[in-house]
Order: structure tokens, then C-alpha cells, then sequence
């Protein structure tokens, strides 16, 4: 009986950081000098054939690489081209692993590159700078070299690389230049078919080449650069063949455009747009292949394989089967590596979770689709278990359903007039002008870190572990006392991290036990999983900011993490609507600011880090958005009395799409994240008349330098000129729970110091107006 060869199967990449996230550790150690660069370099070799024998291993076509990255993959590819800023003086053609971590991390010289988001993701990308100078170039080993590995073990590799355009598009100009980076890519280019040509000659027959900018809105420049791009690459010299890759959204009116490149296929990312396959199906040219990628690799639910299995019939019937490819949606970098280390997690929700290692068993079921093998009975249970989330106990809580649909229509979401309670809680906080805060974490040390793993494993007992976190807040309150402090913190020493910590705290919620991601370099975030209706079994930070507050008569900031940000840096379920989910956790922090408040916090911040960041790429899913993460934001601060100051922090420098909604939250005050724009950021709240108070960051907490008392003093000056002193508040850009305590002390100082001043000059001029 003739057997179909299955589809043929690849990932858009692996988690590099390792399951027991060897390479964090080896790159701390190495930074640290603890080990040499071979032992570092011997660890990366080992990741990235352990990851590659996993994939082989799934049954997969191709192996990825190229996915691999000591930090970055854009700085990765920044260096392959040569883009080596000049400010830096080193040589760019010969970029030696410590001058890579350089640019990464900076150094006594000189400042990093600037760390950003990548597209809607939690995970950070080094911005490159582009200047009329810059001479391109290729250093093509980092490419190579895992590619000659790869071969060597056997394997058929398939490498990704990040394309031109989308490139020069996440590039800013370099300090001192104007140019438009895109304007650069006719001399980028050769560059580019010189690579490869060299990969093809390794013997490669495909590459992966990433535009995830097709899924953002394009400036007609943009389509442009895309169009003479591939026509060039695709013209120019020996090379692989192409499969153009676009993830993270819908490509929707830039398909047709896509469709007519001249590549060899094309990638598309069925499960954040599911209609764009459908239209490729339809339209694609004859001959070319199409890659479906079905399984999500930005969320971890296991994959509805009955689904797929009608989205990849429905291509079937369009498109030879020989040109299908299945895939994931997008690089599988955005979820943990496996299920196998998880020995807390309840067994039911075991059985709904697929991580990376288990995607790849997806990938490659699903390719066996047509196969006479095809393996029935695992369509059959995985409809038994996709249908058994939807019935399991706590997915579907009355009590909190109930809530939503009587309480929340009931909630006004308007407070009183800002002017009303602006007098209310200067009479009720008698702060200075001026006022001095900090955003809430002080510095997480690998004291306490390790504290709370003894804990956790059984070898500090409750009592124990409160009363070491007890003493460390206290020390905290007297550190902030002493250097005169107005508005204190209590340290968040007891949390592990600003979301997990919340999740714990409430229904609905899993936590993993190494289900880490890359978030930037060597730091990791756990996402927990939303499974269950959420709500609150009692009330969570109140203990905390009561003992912090029993400790000073300054008043203690109550801290809790806003609802969109507790949406997007956990894993959500898909069952039921995003907005219904975001109601629920915004209904369980307005229980939790109200306890506050009854026992005697004064001022309650809400963190909203990640309000910027879940924008949807297109400008016309937007609005929904924005409406939805300001209304859980009102539902959770609207219950307050005038008197009780609602706080808000946005750690981030881009605030053009979102500031109406930064107006519409109302939040007494916002602190915000100045330092490295020196200040530019205020112009668009005095430009909007932004009406609130406003705490400019005047400290960059990114990096262990201190700032001197002149810069800050300077800084302050600069805020002055766009808002007026009863309206400023003087803090850091962000929390400080990665920076350690000398540099904290050292600089907290410095910002009284400077306020101290600057405070002094506004009383002068006061006097002798
Ligand atoms: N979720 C989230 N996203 C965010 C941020 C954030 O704070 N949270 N901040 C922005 C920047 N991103 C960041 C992401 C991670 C970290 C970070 O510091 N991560 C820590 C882990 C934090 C954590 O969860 N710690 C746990 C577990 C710590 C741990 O690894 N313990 C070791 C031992 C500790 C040691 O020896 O140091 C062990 O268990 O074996 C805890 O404190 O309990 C790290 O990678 O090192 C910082 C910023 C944007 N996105
Ligand atoms: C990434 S925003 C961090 C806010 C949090 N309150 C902290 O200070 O760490
Ligand atoms: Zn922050």
C-alpha cells in the first residue's frame, strides 16, 4: 500500500536559553569572570546541539539555526552586516565576542544600544544605529559556523536570519545623524547576497529570511524597499532558496504584495491570522511553497489538532502537497522549552499544555495528516482534551460571572474632578513640592533570591522565610528614611516577580516551576498561565505595605501590578474573549486597592510597564485595545475616596499612539521613564496640557552608573521647563530590583541631593516674585 510522504516540517526557531536555563548562568558567570570564553562558547555549542537533536528527534525536515544568540538575534545580525556604531571605536569587521557584549551591555565608556520591544512580544531587541558612514560589511561565521556543526551531526539545516527591510526599519539613526536607516539598503543589500551565496555554497537549500514587519503597517517607502529587496536578492548570484517569513500579526492588505515577491515561499502565521492563510492559499503563485504556521508558539495551550486539521485540508485542496509546509507560527523563543521538568503543576492542566519541545511532537503529527498512518486516535483524545478544559471546575466559576455581568455595570468608572482631589490629598499628605519617591522594588539579591528557593524547596520554614523578609523590608524603609525619602516603598522583597507574584495570589492562575522565557540577555521571566475564571481567595499585598507602613510615619506607597500587564506577560486562555478575562482580574484589584485603602494606604500605585507594549501592531485593532486596558484600569482605581492618590507607572519612551488613554486613566500621578530622552518625552504632555501630576524618571536604572547630582539637577531643570513644579514629582525611571545597593544608596542620594536644590531655587524665586 503506497504511504504519502509526510509534509514537510520546520520551527521558526528554538529557545536558546536552555531548560535549566544553562546559557543565563554561563553568560552571568562569564561576565563575571567566573569562566573563561571557551567554557562559554562550549555551553553554547552544547545548547544548540542538544536543541537541534530535539527537533531531529520530533521527526522534523529541517533543523533551525541561525536561532541562536549569545543576547540578541537583531544584534546578531547588526554585527553579521557590520553595523557597529562609530561612537563605540571599534572595528567592524572583526567583532570579538566582548566587544558583542559591549554594544549589548555597555561599558565605563560608553552607553549600551538602546533596548526595546520586539513587535507585541515581552522579549527585548538592541536597536541598531545606522549613520551615513557606517560601511557595511559581512562577517558571516556566526552564520556558518552552526551551519558546518549542523551538517556535520547529520542534520539538514535551515537557517533564519532577520531580512533588510525589517532590519533598517527597527533601526534609529545613529547620535548626531538624521538619516532615514531604509534609505541605506541599496549598499545593505550585496552584503546580504553575499551571504548568501556563502550559506548556499555550504551546501543549504533553503533559508528562512524573517520580515516580521509585513505585519505592521507599511509606509509606501517600506513596500518599496521589500519589493527592490527580494528582486534583488533573488537575482543576484548563487543563493538558496528563499522562504519569506511574516509572524506576530495579520499580513492582510500587504498579502497580495507579499505574494508577488520573488521568492520560493512564503511563511504565514495561521494562528494570529487565520483568514491571511486562506487568502495564500488562493493566491499563491504556482510552483511556490506555502508554510502554515499552525502551532503557537507565543502561547502554550496544546494545539486543536481537529482545527488544524481542517485549516490544512482547506490548503490542501488549493495547494500540492508537496508545497505545504507545517510549521509554528513564529520562533518558538516566546515559550518554555518543555513540560517534562514540571512536577507541581495539576494534572489536568499538564494535559492541556504543550511547550516548545512539545510543539515540535505537533508539528510533526500534523504533517503526517495524509499520511495511512496518521495516527486517528490522537486526533480523538486531543478533541477529548481540548473539550475537557471547557468543562473542568474553575474554568467556569458562577460566582465570578456573575460578578462581571451584575457588578461591573454597576461601577462608576469616573472619579471626582482631578482638581477636587489634587486639594484633598495635599491636605491629607502635606507633601513638599517637589515630592521624592522611588517606583517600588529595591535591589532582588541573590541573598534573597536564594532565600526563597530554600523556602520553596522545604529548607527555610514560614516563619523563617516571613521574618528574613521582615527584616529586609525594614532595613529598606530605614535606608529610604535616612535618605529622606517623601513617599516610601516597602521593596517588594517577598515577590519573585512584579506578575508571578499576583498570579499566586489569585484563582484561576498556574505557575510553572522552570517555565522560563528570554525577556532580554540573561534575564527570564516565568509567564503563569491564565486557565481558570480569576478572582481573589483573600487579599494578597495587604500584610506587606500594613508592616512597611507600621514602621514610618512617612506614607507607605501601596504596589500593585495594573491588569493589562498582568494580561500581557502571562499566558492567557483562547476559550473565552480576552475582554472578559481582563474584567475579571480588574474586578479582583479593585477588591484589593479598596482593602488597601480601608486599612490606612494613603497612596496606591498601579503598574501598567506593559500598556505600550500589548498595542496591536495595526492601527485598526487599536482602539479596542486602548478602551479595554483603560476601563480595567478604572474599574480597579474608581472606588477610591478623593483623598487616596492613585499612582500609575509606564516604563517606556513611546507614548504617541496611547497618550489619550494616558489622559483617560486619570491616575493622580504617572511616573514615567525620561532619563535617556532627557526629558523630550514631557514635550507631548505639556503640548496635550496633561492635567495631572507627573513624576519624570531622572535616573536610568538600566545600568549600575551613578548619575552626579549636576545631572540630575540638570534633569529637573529640564522638567521645570514643560511642567510646572506643583505638578512634578522626582524619581527613577523604573523599579530597582536589578541594580544592587551601593549604586542604589549612591544614587538615591544624589536625587535628594539634587532635589534638595532645586527645591531651595523654587522657594527663592517664590519669595522674590
Ligand atoms: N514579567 C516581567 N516582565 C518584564 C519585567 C518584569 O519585571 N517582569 N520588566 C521589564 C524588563 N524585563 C525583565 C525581565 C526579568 C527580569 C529579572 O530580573 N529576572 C530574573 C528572574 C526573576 C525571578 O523570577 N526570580 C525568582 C527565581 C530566582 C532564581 O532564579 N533563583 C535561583 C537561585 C537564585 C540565585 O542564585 O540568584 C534558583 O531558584 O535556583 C525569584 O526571585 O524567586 C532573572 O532572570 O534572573 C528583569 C527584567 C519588562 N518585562
Ligand atoms: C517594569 S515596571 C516595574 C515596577 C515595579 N513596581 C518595580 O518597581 O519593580
Ligand atoms: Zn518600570
Amino acid at each position: 500500500m503506497a504511504v504519502m510522504k509526510s509534509l514537510t516540517t520546520h520551527i521558526g526557531g528554538y529557545p536558546r536559553i536552555g531548560a535549566q536555563r544553562e546559557l543565563k548562568w554561563a553568560l552571568e558567570k562569564y561576565w563575571s569572570s567566573k569562566i573563561t570564553r571557551d567554557e562559554l562558547e562550549q555551553t553554547a555549542s552544547e545548547l544548540r546541539q542538544r536543541h537541534w537533536q530535539e527537533q531531529q528527534g520530533a521527526g522534523l525536515s529541517f533543523v533551525t539555526t541561525n536561532d541562536f544568540s549569545f543576547y540578541d538575534q537583531v544584534l546578531d545580525t547588526a554585527c553579521v552586516f557590520g553595523i557597529v556604531p562609530e561612537r563605540f571605536g571599534l572595528s567592524n569587521t572583526a567583532v570579538s565576542l566582548d566587544d558583542y557584549f559591549s554594544l549589548a551591555r555597555g561599558n565605563k565608556d560608553h552607553a549600551a544600544l538602546a533596548l526595546t520591544k520586539w513587535f507585541n512580544t515581552n522579549y527585548h531587541y538592541l536597536v541598531p544605529e545606522i549613520s551615513e558612514k557606517i560601511d557595511f560589511t559581512l562577517n558571516p561565521d556566526h552564520i556558518l559556523i552552526p551551519i558546518r556543526e549542523a551538517i556535520e551531526l547529520g542534520h539538514n539545516p535551515k537557517p533564519v536570519l532577520i531580512g533588510p527591510v525589517t532590519l533598517l526599519s527597527l533601526s534609529r539613526p545613529a547620535r548626531g545623524s538624521q538619516i532615514n536607516p531604509l534609505s541605506r539598503l541599496p549598499e545593505l543589500l550585496p552584503h546580504y547576497a553575499k551571504l548568501l551565496q556563502e550559506i548556499k555554497a555550504e551546501g543549504v537549500e533553503w533559508i528562512q529570511i524573517d520580515e516580521p514587519i509585513l505585519s505592521c503597517d507599511l509606509s509606501p517607502e517600506q513596500h518599496k524597499a521589500l519589493a527592490s529587496a527580494y528582486d534583488y536578492l533573488s537575482n543576484t548570484g548563487t543563493r538558496p532558496n528563499i522562504l519569506l517569513a511574516s509572524y506576530y500579526g495579520k499580513i492582510a492588505n500587504n498579502l497580495n504584495r507579499t505574494l508577488t515577491l520573488p521568492v520560493e515561499g512564503f511563511h504565514i502565521d495561521a494562528v494570529s491570522a487565520p483568514e491571511d492563510i486562506c487568502t495564500a492559499a488562493r493566491y499563491l503563485p504556482e510552483g511556490k511553497v506555502l508554510s502554515i504556521g499552525i502551532v503557537d508558539a507565543q502561547n502554550i495551550w496544546i494545539n486543536d489538532l481537529n482545527q488544524s486539521r481542517a485549516t490544512i485540508e482547506q490548503v490542501a485542496s488549493r495547494v500540492p502537497k508537496e508545497l505545504i509546509w507545517i510549521g509554528t507560527s513564529c520562533s518558538l523563543q516566546h515559550v518554555p522549552h518543555q513540560l517534562d521538568s514540571e512536577n507541581h503543576l495539576d494534572a489536568n492542566i499538564l494535559n492541556w499544555l504543550a511547550f516548545a519541545k512539545e510543539k515540535l511532537n505537533e508539528v510533526s503529527l500534523l504533517s503526517r495528516l495524509f499520511n495511512d498512518d496518521h495516527e486517528e486516535s490522537r486526533f480523538a483524545h486531543n478533541a477529548t482534551l481540548i473539550e475537557s478544559r471547557k468543562t473542568a471546575a474553575g474554568s467556569y466559576v458562577d460566582s465570578v460571572r456573575q460578578r462581571v455581568s451584575t457588578e461591573l455595570p454597576k461601577i462608576t468608572l469616573k472619579r471626582t474632578a482631578f482638581e477636587t482631589r489634587q486639594k484633598s490629598q495635599r491636605e491629607q499628605l502635606k507633601l513638599p513640592l517637589l515630592p521624592t519617591t522611588t517606583i517600588g522594588s529595591f535591589p532582588q539579591t541573590s541573598e534573597i533570591r536564594q532565600a526563597r528557593a530554600k523556602f520553596r524547596k522545604g529548607g527555610l520554614s514560614h516563619a523563617q522565610y516571613q521574618s528574613f523578609l521582615q527584616q529586609k523590608t525594614k532595613e529598606c524603609i530605614e535606608h529610604q528614611e535616612k535618605l529622606g525619602l517623601d513617599v516610601l516603598v516597602h521593596g517588594e522583597f517577598e515577590r519573585n516577580d512584579m506578575v508571578e507574584y499576583f498570579a499566586e495570589g489569585l484563582e484561576g492562575f498556574a505557575v510553572t516551576e522552570f517555565g522560563w522565557v528570554q525577556s532580554y540577555g540573561s534575564r527570564c521571566t516565568k509567564p503563569p498561565i491564565i486557565w481558570g475564571d480569576v478572582h481573589r481567595p483573600k487579599a494578597i499585598t495587604l500584610d506587606w505595605i500594613r508592616y512597611a507602613q507600621s514602621l514610618t510615619n512617612k506614607p507607605v506607597k501601596g504596589m500593585l501590578t495594573g491588569t493589562t500587564t498582568i494580561l500581557q506577560w502571562s499566558f492567557i486562555r483562547t476559550d473565552i474573549p480576552r475582554i472578559e478575562v481582563s474584567q475579571q482580574i480588574a474586578l479582583a484589584l479593585r477588591d484589593e486597592v479598596l482593602d488597601l485603602e480601608a486599612s490606612g494606604t494613603k497612596i496606591i500605585q498601579l503598574d501598567e510597564a506593559a500598556l505600550r507594549e500589548g498595542l496591536p501592531l495595526r492601527k485598526d485593532e487599536q482602539a479596542a485595545y486602548l478602551e479595554e486596558s483603560c476601563h480595567s484600569f478604572l474599574i480597579s482605581t474608581s472606588g477610591v475616596e478623593d483623598s487616596t492618590q492613585i499612582h500609575t507607572h509606564m516604563c517606556y519612551s513611546q507614548f504617541d499612539a496611547i497618550f489619550d488613554t494616558i489622559i483617560d486613566l486619570d491616575a493622580d500621578v504617572i511616573s514615567i521613564e525620561t532619563t535617556r530622552n532627557r526629558m523630550a518625552l514631557l514635550d507631548v504632555f505639556q503640548q496635550k496640557n496633561y492635567p495631572n501630576e507627573i513624576g519624570p524618571g531622572v535616573w536610568d536604572i538600566h545600568s549600575p552608573r551613578v548619575p552626579s547630582v549636576e545631572e540630575i539637577s540638570d534633569l529637573i531643570q529640564r522638567a521645570l521647563q514643560h511642567i510646572p513644579a506643583e505638578r512634578l514629582w522626582i524619581n527613577p525611571d523604573c523599579g530597582l530590583k536589578t541594580r544592587a545597593w551601593p549604586e542604589t544608596i549612591a544614587s538615591l542620594k544624589h536625587l535628594v541631593q539634587a532635589t534638595l536644590s532645586a527645591r531651595a531655587n523654587l522657594s527663592e524665586k517664590f519669595v522674590s516674585h
